[in-house]
C-alpha cells in the first residue's frame, strides 16, 4: 500500500518528521494569531454596538481590556509565529540542501548543471511550501473551526450557513484557483523558458550577433516572446482577479446570510453586529487560502525536481565501503556505456587492463568515447554492459555487501566515492578552475603541500615561468578567465599533477598549447610520473612512444591497439 510518504509531498516532508513539534507550536501560533485578529474584530464589535445603550463603564472594562489584549497579542503572536516558523523551516531546508549536495556528488559530471540549479532555485520550493501554503491552511482551518464552533453555541443554524459560507470560500474557490494556477503554469513554463534563452542567446552572443548582423533579427523574436508572455500572463491575471473578486462577494453575502439567519432566529441586536463582522474576517481569511492554493500549484514542478533528487539513496556511510589500496589494477571487460537508448552506444565491449606502473594512450577522432573511457575509471558512470573494475582490492569490512567474487575485481562505483579519487584521478574533460588565487587552486589537489611542491608541479605542467612572474597568489577569474587557455589549462594539469594519484588520468592535457610545447609538457609530466600509471586521452599521435599502449577508438568501439612499435608504424 502507498504511504504518504510515497507521494512528492510526502517525499520532501518526512525531513519536517524531526522538527515535528516546532511546526506544530509554528501553527499553532499561526492560528493564535488568525484568531486574535478575528476575536479582535468580534469583541471591537460587541464593544462598539453595548456601548451605543450607554451602560456603566463598569459593564464594558472586559471588553476594553480584551480589545486591547487582542490588539497587542496579535502583533506578538505574529512575530513569534514568524521567529518560530522560519527557524523550523530553515533547519528543514538546510537538511534538504544537504541531501540533494550528497546526491549531485553523486551523479555523472553531465548530468549535474541542471541539478545545480535545482538546489539552488527549486529547493526555496521547499520553504514556500511549508509557509505559504501548508502554515497558512493549517492556520485558517483551526480558525474556521472555532469560529464555526463559536457560532454553534449562538445557533446551530448559523454555525450552518457560517460553515456553507467558509466551505465555498475557504476549500472550492482555493481549489479553482489551484487549477488555474497550475493550467497557467503549464502555458508560462515553456514562454518564460524561450525569452530567457532569448535572453542568454542577446547577452552571450552580442559579440557574435553583432559581427553576423543577426541582432534585430534575434532582438525580435526575444520581443515577440516578450509580448506573447505578457499577452499570456495577463489573461490568466484576469482569471485570477475574477476569483478574488468571487471570493470577496461570497464574503460579503455569507455575511449577510448569516445576519438574516441570525435575525430569523431572534437572536439579540449585539451578536447580530458581532457575527456579521466576524463572518467578514473569517471571509477575508478565507481569501488568503486563495493565494496559498496558488502558491501549492505554482510549486509543484519544483517539488517534483526535488522529490526526484532526494530518491537517490544516501550515500552508504564511508567505513563500510572498499576502498583503494596501494597497487590498484584497473580492468574493463567488454566494457559498453550507453547514454540514450535511442543513440549508439558511446563505447562498445571495450577492454583495457591497467595493471600499476602501465601507460596507456587512448586516441581517435571527436566523439570516438575517449573521454566516456575516462568516465568508466573514475566511476563517474558505470558500464551498461561489461565491467569495470579494480583488482586486487583491500576490502574494508564490509556492510554493504559489494564485494564481487575472487578474481572478478570489485566494480569502480562500488569504491567509497570520497577515497578513489585520491588513487585515481586526474585532468578530466570538465576540470574547473575556481575564482581564488593559484594557490587555492592548486592545493584543492593536496591541502597539505608547502609552496616549493606547488613551484614544481607548476613547473612540470609548463606554467614554471609564468608562476615565477605572477607568483602563487594571483587570482584567475571565474573558471579561470583571467588566464589564457593554455595557461588555464596548464594550471589544471599542475592540479592533476599535485595530486599524484596511483592512476594518473589526462584528457587532453596539452590542448591551447602550440606542438613543441605539447610535446615538452607531455615529456616532463611522463618522466615526474616514472613507474607509475597515466592513462593518456590525445588527438595527436606524437609523443606516444613512451606509452606501453595506445588504445585507438572509432565510434566507441576499439578500432586498433598496439605497442611502442604500432606507434612508430603510424609515424608517431
Ligand atoms: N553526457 C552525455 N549525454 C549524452 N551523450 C553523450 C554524453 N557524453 C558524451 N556523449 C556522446 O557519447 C559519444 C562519445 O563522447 P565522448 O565525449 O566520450 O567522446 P570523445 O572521444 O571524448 O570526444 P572529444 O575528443 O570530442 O572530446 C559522443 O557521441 C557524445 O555525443
Amino acid at each position: 500500500m502507498k504511504g504518504w510518504r510515497d507521494g512528492v509531498m510526502g517525499r520532501v516532508l518526512v525531513f519536517a518528521y524531526p522538527l515535528r513539534w516546532r511546526f506544530v507550536g509554528a501553527g499553532l501560533l499561526a492560528a493564535g494569531t488568525e484568531a486574535a485578529g478575528l476575536g479582535l474584530m468580534a469583541a471591537a464589535t460587541w464593544l462598539l454596538a453595548t456601548a451605543a445603550g450607554q451602560p456603566p463603564l463598569i459593564a464594558l472594562s472586559v471588553a476594553i481590556v480584551l480589545v486591547r489584549a487582542l490588539a497587542i497579542g496579535r502583533g506578538v503572536l505574529r512575530y513569534v509565529e514568524r521567529l518560530a516558523s522560519h527557524d523550523a523551516v530553515l533547519r528543514m531546508v538546510t537538511e534538504v540542501r544537504a541531501r540533494i549536495f550528497a546526491a549531485l556528488v553523486d551523479r555523472p559530471p553531465a548530468r549535474r548543471a541542471d541539478a545545480l540549479s535545482r538546489m539552488v532555485s527549486d529547493v526555496d520550493a521547499v520553504q514556500d511550501l511549508v509557509i505559504r501554503v501548508l502554515l497558512p491552511m493549517a492556520a485558517a482551518g483551526l480558525v474556521a473551526v472555532a469560529a464555526v464552533g463559536t457560532a454553534l453555541f449562538a445557533d446551530p443554524a448559523v454555525a450552518g450557513v457560517l460553515l456553507a459560507g467558509l466551505l465555498i470560500t475557504g476549500v472550492a474557490l482555493p481549489l479553482l484557483a489551484a487549477r488555474l494556477a497550475r493550467h497557467g503554469s503549464a502555458r508560462l513554463a515553456p514562454l518564460r523558458a524561450a525569452y530567457a534563452v532569448d535572453t542568454v542567446d542577446l547577452v552571450h552572443g552580442a559579440a557574435d550577433l553583432a559581427a553576423f548582423g543577426a541582432r534585430p533579427a534575434y532582438e525580435a523574436r526575444g520581443r515577440a516572446h516578450a509580448d506573447e508572455l505578457a499577452r499570456v500572463e495577463r489573461a490568466l491575471a484576469r482569471r485570477s482577479f475574477a476569483v478574488d473578486a468571487a471570493a470577496t462577494a461570497l464574503g460579503g453575502v455569507t455575511a449577510m446570510a448569516v445576519l438574516a439567519t441570525a435575525l430569523s432566529r431572534g437572536l439579540p441586536g449585539v451578536w447580530l453586529a458581532v457575527l456579521a463582522v466576524a463572518t467578514i474576517a473569517a471571509g477575508e481569511l478565507a481569501l488568503s487560502l486563495l493565494a496559498a492554493a496558488r502558491k501549492g500549484a505554482e510549486i509543484q514542478g519544483s517539488l517534483h525536481r526535488v522529490a526526484e533528487l532526494l530518491d537517490v539513496p544516501e550515500t552508504a556511510v564511508a567505513d563500510g565501503l572498499p576502498v583503494p589500496d596501494g597497487s590498484v589494477h584497473l580492468r574493463l571487460r567488454g566494457a559498453g556505456v550507453r547514454y540514450r537508448t535511442d543513440a549508439a552506444p558511446a563505447l562498445h565491449d571495450v577492454d583495457l587492463d591497467l595493471p600499476p606502473g602501465r601507460r596507456i594512450a587512448v586516441v581517435g577522432p571527436s566523439g570516438a568515447g575517449k573521454s566516456t573511457l575516462l568516465a568508466l575509471l573514475t566511476g563517474a558512470i558505470s558500464p551498461d554492459s561489461g565491467s569495470a573494475t579494480s583488482l586486487p582490492v583491500a576490502t574494508a569490512p564490509s556492510r554493504v555487501g559489494v564485494t564481487a567474487p575472487p578474481g572478478a575485481g570489485t566494480p569502480i562505483t562500488a569504491f567509497d566515492r570520497e577515497r578513489w579519487p585520491a588513487a585515481v584521478t586526474g585532468l578530466l574533460a570538465d576540470a574547473h578552475l575556481f575564482h581564488a588565487s593559484v594557490r587555492d587552486n592548486l592545493l584543492l589537489a593536496r591541502p597539505g603541500a608547502t609552496d616549493e611542491d606547488l613551484l614544481a608541479a607548476c613547473r612540470t605542467a609548463g606554467l614554471g615561468d609564468w608562476v615565477d612572474a605572477h607568483g602563487l597568489d594571483v587570482r584567475v577569474g571565474e573558471d579561470g578567465a583571467e588566464l589564457s587557455g593554455g595557461q588555464r589549462q596548464r594550471l589544471a594539469l599542475a592540479r592533476a599533477v599535485l595530486a599524484d594519484p596511483q592512476v594518473l588520468l589526462l584528457d587532453e592535457p596539452t590542448e591551447g598549447l602550440d606542438p613543441a610545447q605539447a610535446d615538452a609538457v607531455l615529456a616532463d609530466v611522463l618522466a615526474h610520473r616514472a613507474g607509475r600509471s597515466v592513462v593518456l586521452v590525445t588527438h595527436r599521435l606524437t609523443g606516444l612512444d613512451a606509452f606501453d599502449e595506445v588504445v585507438v577508438l572509432d565510434g566507441g568501439r576499439v578500432k586498433e591497439r598496439g605497442t611502442q612499435g604500432w606507434v612508430r608504424a603510424h609515424g608517431g
